[in-house]
């Protein structure tokens, strides 16, 4: 279980992370989203000791990290690929780590094998490929049997089979009662793998709810319509609050209203139905739509000289 309360980071002038209370609870996977710049990594830095807070505080497993006896058997992280010595193997990081946490050996050949390294571990890890320093990234996240993960970006890098296993992994973990706590900016594989959503932006939590809930909150009601009077339908369904688009064939994109609705005015009208679709939005969609005033940097389109 992670416990932020009030928790809040400020550099100079910057407020980075502004007053988040938030709890992370364990037996699911709960994605940590926002746009560039949001609080994220400064957050989960401050899960795990690295940067104090301005105020306010965060505990995981009921104690702020520093105050664990055996930290990695509590917490495991993943916060940036490639954070560890290049010239020495996956196997001899992992080893080391082991003998000054307690750990016994046997854990190291276990995890390097549980994150498909073994070909790879006793190649010195600065000449592992991304997708490779991510899974040994991963091995030293679970090197302890944590109870806890928090991983920043750990898609990042990986092919789609890498992804794919991180996603059944992480949904294992969380399926054994651990605290999964991930952040990725990959929006469809975020709503395949979580379960629940903590979304900031500039610092300030927007979202603490289920990833359904979170679609649904900004769903317009979306329906497409197949039909073999187009026009005669769009007619008599535009009206205030509707919107509908006509793509020029048979089909109609209709915004506020339902299928209900539309399928009883289509009988009534006695037009004929091919098809009537409630459309959701994807968790993209209602992600931009949510975070749209939080986004530090936007993309400036201007035209280009002639
Ligand atoms: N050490 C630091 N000194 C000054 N400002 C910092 C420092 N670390 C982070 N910031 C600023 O704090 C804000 C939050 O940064 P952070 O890296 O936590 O965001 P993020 O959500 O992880 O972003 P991204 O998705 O781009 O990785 C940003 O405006 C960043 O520039």
């Amino acid at each position: 279980m992670i416990e932020a309360r009030a928790l809040t980071k400020r550099y100079g002038d910057k407020l980075a992370v502004d007053n988040l209370t938030f709890t992370v609870r364990p037996g699911m996977v709960t994605g940590f989203l926002g746009p560039n710049g949001a609080g994220k990594s400064t957050t989960m830095r401050m899960i795990l000791g690295l940067d104090a807070p301005t105020s306010g505080a965060v505990l995981v497993n009921g104690r702020p990290y520093a105050e664990h006896a055996a930290p990695l058997r509590e917490v495991g992280a993943l916060l940036e690929a490639r954070s560890f010595h290049p010239g020495r193997s996956a196997f001899h990081h992992l080893l080391a780590l082991a003998r000054t946490s307690g750990i016994p050996r046997s854990r190291v050949d276990d995890v390097i094998e549980a994150v498909g390294l073994s070909g790879a571990a006793r190649r010195r890890a600065g000449r592992l490929s991304l997708g490779m320093a991510q899974r040994l990234g991963l091995a030293t996240a679970l090197l302890g049997d944590p109870r806890t993960v928090v991983l920043d970006e750990p898609l990042n890098g990986l092919d789609t089979e890498g992804i794919r296993w991180v996603r059944t992994l992480l949904r294992d973990l969380a399926a054994e009662g651990r605290t999964v706590f991930v952040s990725s900016h990959l929006m469809n594989e975020m709503a395949l793998t979580a379960q629940h959503l903590i979304v900031i932006g500039q610092g300030r939590l927007i979202a603490d709810t289920g990833v359904a809930e979170f679609i649904r909150a900004r769903d317009r009601g979306v329906v497409r319509v197949r039909t073999t009077h187009p026009e005669a339908l769009a007619a008599r369904l535009s009206g205030p609050g509707v919107d509908v688009s006509f793509d020029g064939g048979e089909t109609l994109t209709v915004a506020g209203s339902t299928t209900d609705r539309i399928g009883r005015l289509a009988a009534a009208a006695r037009i004929t139905l091919l098809e009537l679709t409630a459309q959701q939005a994807s968790l993209e969609e209602a992600f931009v739509d949510q975070t749209r005033d939080a986004v530090e940097y936007r993309a400036l389109t201007t035209g280009v000289p002639s």
